[in-house]
């Protein structure tokens, strides 16, 4: 028998109060576990709505939900199971981040004091602050800090990054894939491609309230075109090779385009004294701004 999803959505709709917006017309969504999804789309699109309906703050207004196996309306447990990080974080500002931290824990089911001081270390925090008198980006490192904190199985995620800077971006990167190896699944909604190229086995995109597409990360690494720069011991020559496009050669550097493996190219170089090669990491913003874009503009 197959596995039993950890979120799956049918036919989920949502319309905010009367003659309000439809958020979402019909999704359906299926999230396996143990993977780390992530759910792109551009503003207004439906992101947190459906993530508020996951984790039961709002109902949706038909269609089904069910996350780890259950109904989010009808289990109180399932609240313990997941990590979850709102897109709008706030928190007592009164109380220093240790404070909340402690608190947050023993309502887990608790988390051994060594960890939260580990993360908060390797996050740069000062636990002993009053969360009201701290950063935007620092408050933020404790919305991630609580979502992970208790190691749980289901890690639900709006915006995780939105506020941090660079450094920070790549140690939730490292969270997301310590998590990952760990088993857990996460969901997260994201605008930084990076992190997504960097973290997530699949993607879908949401646009409108209905999801346009649902792709593999390394899929879409293959279609993407990976720019190549070739450096040759005298003149580059002139190559004809499938999957290769936008040529220029300039003395005894070829720069061009691949699409696909790069087995044609690398054979048709091998006939020439290759110095040096490079091949960036494929962009994919593109494809998703293909996704993005609406029909018709
Ligand atoms: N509480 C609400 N009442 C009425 N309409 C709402 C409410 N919350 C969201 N909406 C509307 O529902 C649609 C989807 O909004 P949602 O916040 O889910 O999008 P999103 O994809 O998360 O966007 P963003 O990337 O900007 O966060 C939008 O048209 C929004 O205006």
């Amino acid at each position: 028998m197959a596995e039993t999803p950890a979120i799956r959505t049918e036919a989920l709709v949502k319309r905010y109060g009367h003659g309000g917006a439809t958020a979402l017309k019909g999704l359906d969504l299926t999230v396996a576990p143990g993977e780390v999804f992530g759910f792109l789309g551009p503003n207004g699109a439906g992101k947190t709505t459906t993530i508020r309906i996951l984790i039961d703050l709002i109902r949706p207004t038909s269609g089904s939900v069910r996350v780890l196996g259950v109904e989010p309306r009808s289990s109180h447990e399932l609240r313990a199971k997941i990590g979850y990080l709102a897109g709008d974080f706030v928190a007592n500002g009164r109380q220093t981040g240790r404070e909340l931290l402690t608190y947050l824990a023993g309502l887990r089911g608790g988390v051994p004091a060594k960890r939260i001081e580990r993360l908060a270390s390797d996050w740069d925090l000062d636990l002993t602050k009053r969360i009201g008198s701290l950063s935007k980006g620092n408050r933020q490192k404790i919305g991630v800090l609580q979502a992970f904190m208790h190691r749980p199985p289901l890690l639900i995620l709006d915006e995780p990054t939105s506020g941090l800077d660079p450094f920070l971006q790549q140690q939730f990167v490292s969270l997301v894939q310590e998590a990952a190896r760990n088993g857990q699944t996460v969901f997260m909604s994201s605008h930084v491609m990076s992190e997504v190229q960097q973290t997530c086995d699949r993607v879908g995109i949401i646009r409108a309230g209905s999801l346009v597409a649902v792709e593999h990360i390394d899929e879409l690494r293959e279609r993407a075109l990976r720019k190549i720069e070739v450096r040759f011991d005298s003149d580059a020559p002139a190559l004809d090779v499938p999957g290769v496009s936008d040529v220029v050669i300039d003395g005894k550097v070829l720069r061009c385009k691949l699409s696909g493996d790069a087995d044609a190219l690398v054979k048709a170089l091998a006939r020439h004294h290759v110095v040096d090669l490079i091949s960036e990491e494929p962009e994919l913003e593109e494809i998703f701004f293909t996704y993005y874009r609406r029909t018709g503009e």
